[in-house]
């Protein structure tokens, strides 16, 4: 089980998370071939001892040595990587991105900068790297985006970058600094390939890699950094947080649950029962980590009638997970893959993404169940193997 942290503290780009993975011991002959494999003869990937205000990196630089691509829609770039590669997910994830920030379909989607030759690069490069890194599941922490103005293609962009805003729902962000520090392609990576926003977790580091920016910023050093190692499937401490209710209008049950994941519960459920004076009720419970259970309690108060809450501790087994994002008929599908010591154990697509392929398709939910199932075994998701990421 090797697991790969990424810092993106000081900010994330393509070149960086590369430069970083590079840094850590991936192989650069390997990660040109699987490069050369996409684009041959098109560019050359060196990586470069540099210094980030005093901190030693690895600077990795894409030249071209060919005239570009002249076309760059997100049809044309799918048309060069294999279909159902983590590299094809990272660039849907950049065209959902780009088409819902100017109003288009993925399909409608026409790069500008980030469809270029260096770009594809960083995108086939850092998952190559990740590859022959060994790498199982990735994770990140809070992304620093930057404030103030870009020039781009599109003219003078408020930064965040309109792209990055769109790919940071969901994730934790902060400013950080003047100027762009996450950038579409950068930010998209981490999205498609970090199963998790989190803190550096609990893990045996076996290496470190720092990759460095572009500019040399006096007293912030412009790096991303990963850390990589053993992370074992854990037993964590849960609470169960329950109460009966017997007095709720029951229409409001569907936003409780909601509301209560979104307070932080890994589960929230309801199981009928009979009360105390034979009255039909509820028990609505709540499986939460410990620093969870203040915003979940508060919020069982506030949308039910009940007077108390019981709270019992709770072991909780969980499987490694990572998200491998499937193209099926040109529609993105997500893949929930749960590990255990590295080797598939499940392989489970997102009911909302197969519901959107059934609804795209105009076919039944249960073939683009099908559908979506035969996509992961043709990408090699098969149980009992390693998850095999491939350029
Ligand atoms: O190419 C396009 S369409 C593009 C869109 C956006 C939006 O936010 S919309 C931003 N940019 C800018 O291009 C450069 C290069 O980005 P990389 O991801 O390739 O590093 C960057 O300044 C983006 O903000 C381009
Ligand atoms: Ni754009």
């Amino acid at each position: 089980m090797t697991h790969v942290w990424i810092d993106a503290s000081a900010g994330i780009a393509g070149d960086m998370l590369l430069g970083a993975l590079l840094d850590a011991g991936a192989s650069l002959d390997r990660v040109q071939a699987k490069v050369d494999a996409v684009l041959p003869g098109a560019v050359r990937i060196t990586a470069t001892e540099v210094h980030r205000a005093g901190l030693r990196a690895c600077k990795a630089d894409v030249t071209a040595l060919t005239t570009d691509l002249p076309h760059r829609s997100w049809r044309d770039i799918r048309g060069l990587l294999a279909a159902g590669s983590p590299a094809a997910a990272v660039f849907a994830t950049l065209a959902g991105a780009e088409g819902a920030v100017h109003g288009i379909g993925p399909d409608q989607v026409h790069f500008h900068e980030v469809g270029a030759l260096d770009a594809i690069a960083d995108v086939v490069g850092v998952c190559a790297a990740l590859d022959d890194l060994g790498a199982t599941t990735v994770s990140a922490g809070e992304v620093s985006v930057g404030s103030g103005t870009v020039r781009s293609a599109h003219g003078l962009l408020p930064v965040p970058a309109p792209a990055v805003a769109e790919l940071s729902r969901g994730w934790r962000i902060r400013s950080g600094g003047t100027g762009e520090l996450a950038t579409p392609t950068g930010m998209a990576l981490l999205r498609t390939l970090a199963v998790s926003c989190e803190d550096l977790p609990s893990m045996t580091v076996s290496a470190v890699g720092v990759g460095a920016g572009s500019r040399d910023t006096p007293g912030r050093p412009n790096v991303v950094r990963v850390l990589m190692g053993g992370k074992k499937t854990a037993t964590q401490d849960a609470l169960l947080l329950e109460a009966n209710v017997d007095d709720l209008d029951p229409r409001l049950w569907p936003g409780v649950l909601t509301g209560l994941l979104d307070a932080g519960a890994d589960d929230a459920w309801l199981v009928p029962i009979l009360m105390k004076k034979g009255r039909p009720a509820h028990t609505l419970s709540a499986l939460c980590a410990p620093a969870a259970v203040p915003a979940v309690q508060a919020r069982i108060f506030r949308d039910t009638s009940t007077l108390g809450v019981r709270t019992s501790p709770r072991a909780k087994t969980a499987l490694d997970r990572t998200v491998v994002r499937l193209d099926v008929a040109g529609h993105p599908v997500a893949m929930k893959i749960g590990l255990d010591g590295g080797a598939i154990v499940q392989v489970t697509p997102e009911f909302e993404d197969v519901a959107a392929l059934a609804r795209a398709l105009g076919i039944a939910e249960s073939e683009a169940l099908s559908r979506a199932a035969h996509g992961a075994l043709s990408a090699g998701m098969i149980v009992g193997e390693p998850v095999q990421p491939d350029g």
